[in-house]
Order: C-alpha cells, then sequence, then structure tokens
C-alpha cells in the first residue's frame, strides 16, 4: 500500500493539515514529495502538494487520489521544510507558503504537453504516441498504456519535457536546430561520396566539419546561402539532424550588455572578502554584515564571492529591493556571469517567471538575482546568499505568509552550511546591533574605491527661506547651486520624498479636506483624470467644484506631488531638461529603464523622482543632488520614522559626485537640527546609530524588544474593540512578567473598506510560547474568521504599523 500525505488547496486553518490518499497503481514507483497533485476534496477535486509518504495509516476508507501533476517534484525535501518552518514561524498556512515559494504558473492547474527534445529513438510506445510530432497533450499520455516511470525516466534523461500552457501568448518558444548526426570521418567520407552537383550538401558538411556545434536552422541557412530542402536532405541521408530547442524568452535580450572583467580588488575590499571566502571553503553557516559607505564596492565583492561559488560548482542567491527599479544592478550581474543567471522581478509576466524559475530548476543557471520571493529558488547546492540593502524594508512580505527574507536566507545558509552576506551602507539596527553583539560578522568598507571624498552636503532651513520671502519649492542655495551645475553640463538629481505626502483637496476657506467616504483618509488627486482617488479601496469620485462643507468655491491642491515640482522647474528654468520619474511615468514595462538610459545618455539635466530614484544608480556626470524635503517622512507614526529617514538621505546623498568629479548635495528642511538629518548630512552613521539606539531603549523598541502586532477589523465598531480587548486580556493573563501587551487602540488608519480597525501591540524579550498562545487566540475566534465578519491580522515583527 501506498500512501500519500497531501497538504490541500484550501486556504482556512480547519484544513491547514495534511490528508492521506492512496496512490494509484499507476502511480508508484514516481510519485515523490515535493509534486502536485489533484485529490478528492467534499464534492470537489482540488490541488495539493504531496508532502509525504507513507506504507501505514490509521485511517480505514482513504480516498485514491486523482492525478499527479508533475513528473519531477517541484518543491525539494528542502523547500518542503523550510516552507512548513516559514507557516509556523509566521502564524501562515502550509498551502499559503508553498504557492508563495512557486512561480504563478504552478499555482493552479494548467493543460500541458508532452514535448520532444531528441530525435533519439525514445521507446516503441513513446514513438506510438508522438507518431511524429514534436509535441502531443498530455491528456494523450495519460489515455495510453504507457507507464508513469518510463514517462519520467525519459523526462530525467531530458528526452522530453512537460510543458505548462499558461495562455498562448506565453507558450514556450522552440527552435530547430541542425547538428551532425555522424563521426567526422564519416562526415568526410560522405563530402568523397557527394556527387559535384551536391555542391550545397557538400558546403554544409564542409561546414559542420569546422563548426561541429548545434546551429539554428534558419542561421545556417542565412549564413550558407542553402535552403531547407538541402537540410532535408541531409537529414534523410543521416548525415545531420535536426532537433527541437526550448528558447527561454529573456527579458534582458534586447539590451546590449558588456561584457565585465573583475577589478582589482582595493584593499578594503579583499579584506572584506577573504572571512566570506573562508565560510565558503570551510562551510559554515555565519551570518556577515557588509557595512560599505556608498561608493564602496560592496556589489564588486558580491561578484568576485559568488565568482568563486561558480568555480566550485555552486549557487547563488542575490536578492535586491525590488530589482525592476534597479535595471543598472541586474546589467551589473549579466555583464560578469552572463546567460549563468536568471532574473526575477515583479516586473515580469508570467511566462517570462515561469522561464526564469525553470532555468534555475534545471541547472541552467547557477546565480539567481532577484526580488524577495527569489529567496524560495529551488538550488539544491547553495554557496552564498547575499542581501543587498539589506535594511530595505520591502524584504518582509506584507500580506499572508509574513515572512522577512533575511529569516528565511539564514535558515536556507544553515541548511546548505553556507554563508549570508547582508550588504547596506545604512544597515538596519536590528542588524547592526547583532553584529555588534557577533552574532553577525561586522566587515566593514570605509572609503570609496577611487577614493573620493564623500560628497559635502548643505542643509537648508526652508522656514527662513520662506520669512526671507521665497515661496517656491526651491531654496535660493538649491536654485543657484542647479544653475551652475547645468552651466558645467554636468547633471542634477532632485528627490522629493512623497510618502505622507499626496496631494489632497483642501477648502481655503473652511479647511474640508475630501476624505473616502469608506476610510477614514484623504483622497488623492490623480491629475491626468482630475478626480480623486483613495489609495486604500480604489474608491473615486470627481473632484468637487464647491467645497461639500461651506459650499465654497476656494478649494485647492496641497501637498507637492513630482508632477507639481516638474511644474515648478518649468517656470523657474525654463531651459532645464527634466526627466520625471515616479509611479506614474514607470507603470508601462519597460519605462523604468528608458527614463534611467534617457539620463545617462544625457538627455536631460534634472532626473526628478521619487524613492525610486535613491537606490542603486551610478551616474558620472551627477555632481548635484537636492532634497526637496527631508522631512516629509519624519512626522509618520511609526518608531522607524528616523531610522528610515536617514537611510534615504544617505543613500540619496551617495548617487552624486561617484566618480572623477566631485558632488554636492543640497537637504531642504524644516527640521534642520532633528540627528536623522545633521547625522545623514555628516556621513556618520555610527553616531546615527549611537543616538537612535539610545531613543529606542528608552522607548522600549526593537531592537531591545521584539513587536507582534495583532490588527483586528469589524464592520461593526464595538464588536472591533470588543474583540481587541478580549485578546489583550486574553494575552495578559498568560505572558512572562517582562512582556508587555499594549491595547486596544486604534489602528493609525482607523477605518479601511468600511471595517473599523483596531490594534494590540506585544513587546517582548523572550517568550517561547508566543506562537502558541497567538495559535490559540486564532482559533478562538475561528468561526468568525471563517464567516470573514471578522478579520485577524497577526504580524510578527512587523514593519508597518498602520
Ligand atoms: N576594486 C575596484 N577598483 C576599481 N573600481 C572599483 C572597484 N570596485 C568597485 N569599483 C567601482 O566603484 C564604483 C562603486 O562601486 P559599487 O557600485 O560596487 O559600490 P557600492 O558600495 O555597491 O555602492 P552603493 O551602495 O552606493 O550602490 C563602481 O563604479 C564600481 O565599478
Ligand atoms: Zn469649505
Ligand atoms: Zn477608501
Amino acid at each position: 500500500m501506498k500512501i500519500a500525505s497531501v497538504i490541500v488547496d484550501v486556504p482556512t486553518s480547519a484544513t491547514n493539515q495534511t490528508y492521506d490518499y492512496l496512490v494509484p497503481e499507476k502511480y508508484h514507483e514516481i510519485i515523490t514529495p515535493g509534486m502536485r497533485v489533484t485529490v478528492p476534496f467534499g464534492p470537489r477535486k482540488i490541488m495539493g502538494f504531496v508532502v509525504q509518504l507513507k506504507s501505514e495509516t490509521h485511517l480505514t476508507k482513504l480516498k485514491e487520489l486523482h492525478e499527479v501533476l508533475d513528473i519531477t517534484p517541484v518543491l525539494t525535501e528542502e523547500l518542503l521544510q523550510l516552507g512548513k518552518s516559514v507557516a509556523t514561524k509566521t502564524l501562515s498556512l502550509y498551502i499559503t507558503v508553498f504557492q508563495t515559494m512557486l512561480p504563478q504558473v504552478l499555482k493552479s492547474q494548467y493543460t500541458k504537453d508532452l514535448v520532444r527534445e531528441t530525435d533519439e529513438f525514445l521507446s516503441p510506445e513513446l514513438e506510438d504516441l508522438f507518431a511524429g510530432r514534436e509535441s502531443v497533450p498530455f491528456e494523450e499520455f495519460t489515455a495510453s498504456s504507457i507507464s508513469y516511470y518510463h514517462l519520467q525516466n525519459q523526462v530525467e534523461a531530458g528526452n522530453i519535457t512537460i510543458y505548462y500552457h499558461v495562455k498562448s501568448r506565453i507558450t514556450k518558444k522552440q527552435l530547430t536546430m541542425v547538428q551532425l548526426n555522424v563521426s567526422e570521418i564519416r562526415a568526410f567520407e560522405a563530402l568523397e561520396d557527394l556527387s559535384k552537383q551536391a555542391k550545397k550538401q557538400k558546403e554544409l558538411i564542409q561546414y559542420f566539419i569546422e563548426n561541429p556545434e548545434p546551429i539554428e536552422q534558419a542561421k545556417l541557412i542565412k549564413l550558407l546561402g542553402t535552403s531547407t530542402q538541402t537540410v532535408k536532405t541531409l537529414v534523410s541521408k543521416g548525415i545531420v539532424k535536426t532537433f527541437q530547442q526550448e528558447v527561454f524568452r529573456d527579458p534582458y535580450k534586447n539590451q546590449q550588455i558588456e561584457q565585465t572583467e573583475a577589478f582589482e580588488l582595493t584593499k578594503e575590499q579583499s579584506d572584506a572578502m577573504r572571512p566570506i571566502v573562508a565560510s565558503i571553503d570551510n562551510k559554515e553557516d555565519n551570518v556577515f554584515l557588509l557595512h560599505g559607505v556608498t561608493g564602496s564596492g560592496k556589489t564588486e565583492v558580491y561578484l568576485q564571492s559568488i565568482q568563486h561559488v561558480i568555480s566550485k560548482g555552486q549557487e547563488a542567491i542575490v536578492l535586491v529591493p525590488e530589482i525592476s527599479l534597479t535595471p543598472q544592478m541586474v546589467r551589473r550581474f549579466k555583464g560578469r556571469f552572463g546567460s549563468n543567471v536568471a532574473v526575477m522581478h515583479s516586473g515580469l509576466s508570467a511566462g517570462e517567471k515561469y522561464d526564469e524559475w525553470r532555468k534555475i530548476q534545471q541547472r541552467q543557471v547557477q546565480v539567481v538575482v532577484g526580488a524577495r520571493s527569489a529567496i524560495f529558488a529551488p538550488f539544491s547546492n547553495i554557496g552564498i546568499i547575499i542581501i543587498d540593502e539589506e535594511h530595505e524594508t520591502t524584504y518582509k512580505q506584507e500580506d499572508q505568509p509574513r515572512y522577512h527574507a533575511r529569516d528565511v536566507a539564514i535558515e536556507r545558509a544553515n541548511s546548505h552550511r553556507c554563508p549570508v552576506v547582508l550588504g547596506s551602507a545604512t544597515p538596519s539596527l536590528e542588524s547592526f546591533a547583532r553584529a555588534k553583539k557577533d552574532v553577525y560578522k561586522l566587515l566593514t568598507l570605509a572609503s570609496r574605491t577611487n577614493h573620493q571624498q564623500m560628497p559635502g552636503v548643505e542643509i537648508v532651513d526652508m522656514r527662513k527661506e520662506l520669512h526671507a520671502g521665497n515661496r517656491t519649492m526651491f531654496s535660493t542655495s538649491l536654485m543657484e547651486n542647479m544653475k551652475a551645475c547645468m552651466e558645467r553640463g554636468e547633471q542634477i538629481v532632485l528627490l522629493l520624498n512623497r510618502r505622507g505626502y499626496s496631494t489632497f483637496v483642501m477648502c481655503r476657506d473652511c479647511g474640508h479636506v475630501s476624505e473616502c467616504p469608506h476610510c477614514d483618509i484623504a483622497l488623492t488627486y490623480h491629475k491626468n483624470t482630475h478626480r480623486l482617488k483613495c489609495h486604500y479601496c480604489s474608491y473615486e469620485q470627481a473632484v468637487p467644484e464647491h467645497c461639500p462643507s461651506c459650499e465654497s468655491d476656494l478649494i485647492r491642491f496641497f501637498g507637492t506631488g513630482t508632477q507639481r515640482v516638474e511644474e515648478s522647474l518649468a517656470k523657474l528654468l525654463p531651459e532645464a531638461r527634466v526627466i520625471r520619474m515616479d509611479v506614474d511615468t514607470t507603470r508601462r514595462k519597460g519605462a523604468h529603464e528608458k527614463l534611467l538610459k534617457q539620463f545617462s545618455e544625457k538627455q536631460a539635466d534634472i532626473l526628478l523622482g521619487t524613492q525610486m530614484i535613491a537606490k542603486g544608480l551610478d551616474f558620472k556626470d551627477v555632481t548635484l543632488v537636492g532634497v526637496l524635503s527631508a522631512d516629509s517622512m519624519l512626522h509618520l507614526p511609526d518608531f522607524r520614522a528616523s531610522e528610515r529617514t536617514f537611510q534615504l538621505l544617505t543613500q540619496v546623498s551617495g548617487r552624486a559626485g561617484r566618480h572623477e568629479l566631485t558632488g554636492n548635495v543640497i537637504v531642504q528642511t524644516y527640521t534642520p537640527e532633528h540627528y536623522s538629518v545633521t547625522y545623514a548630512a555628516g556621513h556618520n552613521y555610527l553616531d546615527f546609530y549611537k543616538h537612535e539606539m539610545a531613543v529606542r531603549k528608552a522607548f522600549q523598541y526593537p531592537p531591545f524588544v521584539f513587536l507582534v502586532l495583532i490588527t483586528v477589523s469589524h464592520e461593526n465598531h464595538v464588536r472591533a474593540v470588543q474583540v481587541t480587548g478580549e485578546i489583550v486580556k486574553q494575552l495578559s493573563e498568560v505572558i512572562s512578567p517582562g512582556t508587555t501587551v499594549l491595547g486596544p487602540t486604534p489602528s493609525t488608519i482607523a477605518r479601511i473598506k468600511d471595517r473599523y480597525r483596531y490594534q494590540c501591540m506585544i513587546k517582548y524579550k523572550h517568550e517561547p510560547d508566543l506562537i502558541r498562545y497567538l495559535e490559540q487566540i486564532k482559533s478562538a475566534y475561528a468561526d468568525e474568521i471563517r464567516k470573514q465578519t471578522l478579520q485577524l491580522f497577526i504580524d510578527m515583527q512587523p514593519y508597518y504599523m498602520m
């Protein structure tokens, strides 16, 4: 008897367990944990993952599983284990985590084909099935009497692939390749045997004697000025053969990427790299924190460490924050490792993502560069995991499963016995504190590779500007510097820190602000459609002509969107050519890269943008960086507001003067004395760290404590408060004396989509049974949660307090 334990695709806590199914005879030899199956579940047939195989069960009446969907497992043993652990630690469902690990295409059932990958004789029964075709629908296979085991062998030998149809647009691209089918000696003989008239055939054979590698048929024909008929004739004579080769859609194929060579490392760089290499060689799962100022050559250390891993036949995972935002970064990895790199990010189509994933699964690449979810890349022999800009909050997923890529990286590194490298110019306080305690190993790059000075930073007090009668959003100093910079033919980066600063509509007479009728938040004005939108629930309405409250027609837009800065620039500095980069101008695929390319080709003087321009960009002619309003993020109700402000200012300052030309930064602010601003201006991470640590200690925030944020949402205001109160009470009864439970407090946005939101915060240092307590709370409200009248979000180590 063979029994499969299956996690089913029914995302509820009641079904968050394995179900046993009898494995039909025909699957006995092929079924492996990590394969997807369909199983009968109640009246339905649903998808699931096999997590275990066994020969006994305590159950008496077992149903048979319906179908095995994969011929080779889509999740490795290691990923299955990891999935379980992530689910437990984040209080998520197993099925949700498994699906997070896979590309979209594999999350549901698609029709699939068997695709022939060789002209070699397969086996009598498979030849019958293919009957001369290159691919056959999977159903034909299941209807035949061919065993799954037989098919699996052919798949593992690479003779057949299973192809999942996503949509016709995304199906696999095939190329016809031509190759010699005989030995070189036989080819010479064939050349002799051919008559004088068979000139074309002779040329073709001659070509293959000189170039034995397979070549695309279309290319060959063009190259030799020959025809398909010639190829066919030689195929029929058995001298050459053709076969189909799958081409992966390469999202970067239209870009010329120059090959780069390794730099000779500076002393600082090689000092940093030595312990990393030692860890790789000794198979130690150390976590390194590479603290390097902007432009100190962290990336080069990553590249050369990866080279070492590749040469040992191992694999590397590199995480970068939302990679589509840093095409320059991808170019650097592709430039060094060429087609040995898979790239994974949210900007790819479902088909492209699937292709990149398969390159990893089929061991066609040794390196993956990707955003957060690339941490689940199905490599089996990882030699290093790198997380660039480790302080970035995008490494934390904000919906289920609420995992942090850093934690997952450390767990995988432990399984693979390899190092993790966390790199940043502004490490998170958590990571730096761990490095100070020697939990992580600190590596430091204190100077820029070219020994360029860090750029000079001038802080401008915007209150004084206002008093002096300057009502524009540009200080006198910034204006003068921009003009001078343009006269020298150099370039400018202008940062508008828009978060918490969106454009809203206010009545000048009575101060009425247009708010969303379903959420407690001001509506955002969208200029291109001239409408007001809610960013939480997508509600929209036309801009009112009269104030809904006092009938006045003095309705005005407030806040400073990038569009307004652009308009203002056009008035004050008409000669400047401006590229605006924000969510609106980069929505289309590839737009981001196009804009950056234009800027690098000096088709513009000013690059104006939001946070997305602060990171990773490296332009040699940028000598001036202007920050329009440094403090717009400081006043967010979030204990990390100072840290984020410091990080952003440091990162954006790092864009100036990275090459021969010296750089200059102007920071405009209404709070020039704030330590985030002054330490960033002084390029002083260490003193910022000390100051901020003192603040965190005083108010008991991470890294001194761990946090859990529980958010309760209900349509009924009273019930929301009540449930939150009950949770606070229940927790207070069980927790240890050092732990604090705060609440119930209304969330920062107290209502979203007509649901009231209350929260409870736990601060703890050591609470070994916490997960169990939280699970108990979840199950206490399971009924209400299932009916969706109540929503309960539990966020371990939250990054957004809203
Ligand atoms: N050993 C070296 N010799 C010469 N140039 C180098 C060396 N290492 C790196 N560089 C160059 O120095 C510049 C800065 O390096 P890099 O971008 O890797 O720094 P970084 O620390 O990753 O910067 P940031 O955090 O600001 O993105 C790059 O143009 C890079 O090509
Ligand atoms: Zn009004
Ligand atoms: Zn809304």
